[in-house]
């Protein structure tokens, strides 16, 4: 699990879920599979772990998170012995530097979703879509007022959302381990309790997506889900920590 995490090749579980999905899409018989999503529980959109996991993964990624990053304030804040001396600043600066890191970050996360989802309901409002319950052009909207949002190109919110969000845990994840790993502690029972809550809702997510790509969608919407799953994480462990300007800035 450690090397899984540190070494990042859990970039590469989405690509992988989709593919493997997309394969058993073409092997299964059409009618077969509609015949199991009509009967299975687990397959139909209601599902309670579809309507917890995904419907409600923003609360549980924010909680998941803001955990993450408390933990990583201790160890961090704590460990500033470490530092050269010259690096050393206080305690309260090195709290108020990683705490605003972690705020930036959670801020910068909700944008971007918000931006790529409002692009999502603009495609495929554009490609002749709508709601039938109203004249929303949002989604989310359709859905909670208990319409329907049909008829348009509709890139997978599922693929999206779960891998933006699932990215942006696995790297702190890999952070941390990383950092535990060049202190050469032994893992605290918290780190484990830590590691273990988020590995398991990141594999009920992904779950959640290797139904997605055998049931639903098209493979292009599942496709461009996909790639747009990775907007989050590139921008904000890649595109920001790389530019002087914008790590001073936000970070
Ligand atoms: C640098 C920055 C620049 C900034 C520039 C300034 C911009 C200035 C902005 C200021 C303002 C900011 C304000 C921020 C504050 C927020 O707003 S933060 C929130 C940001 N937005 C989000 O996070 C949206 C997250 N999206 C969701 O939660 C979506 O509901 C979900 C969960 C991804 C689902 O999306 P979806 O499109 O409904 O699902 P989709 O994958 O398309 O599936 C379609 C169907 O297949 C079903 N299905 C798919 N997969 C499955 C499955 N595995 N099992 C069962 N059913 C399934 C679905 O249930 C669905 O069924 P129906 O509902 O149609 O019956």
């Amino acid at each position: 699990m450690d090397k899984f995490i540190e070494r990042g090749r859990f970039a590469f579980v989405y690509p992988v879920v989709l593919i493997c999905g997309l394969v058993v899409h073409l092997l299964a018989n059409g009618s077969t599979l509609q015949h199991q999503k009509d009967t299975y529980y687990l397959l139909s959109p209601n599902n309670v772990i579809n309507l917890v996991f995904a419907y409600k993964g923003n609360l549980i990624w924010t909680i998941l998170f803001v955990s993450l990053a408390a933990y990583q304030i201790k160890i961090r804040v704590s460990r500033s012995d470490l530092l050269p001396r010259d690096a050393r600043t206080t305690y309260p600066a090195r709290w108020h530097r990683l705490g605003k890191e972690y705020a930036v970050k959670i801020i910068l996360k909700n944008l971007l979703l918000y931006v790529i989802f409002f692009v999502i309901d603009c495609v495929f409002v554009w490609t002749g879509g709508s709601c039938s319950s109203s004249a929303t052009k949002s989604a989310e909207r359709c859905r909670k007022e208990g319409g329907k949002w049909e008829n348009g190109f509709d890139i997978s919110g599922h693929f999206c959302f779960l891998t933006n969000v699932s990215l942006i845990l696995w790297l702190e994840l890999s952070s941390i381990q990383k950092y535990l790993n060049s202190d050469e502690r032994t893992p605290s029972k918290l780190w484990r309790v830590l590691l273990y809550s988020n590995v398991s809702v990141l594999v009920i997510w992904a779950f959640v997506l290797s139904v997605t790509a055998i049931y639903y969608h098209t493979t292009l919407e599942k496709i461009l889900g996909l790639l747009m799953g990775y907007i989050c994480p590139v921008i904000m462990y890649w595109l920001v920590p790389s530019h002087t300007a914008l790590r001073q800035l936000l970070y």
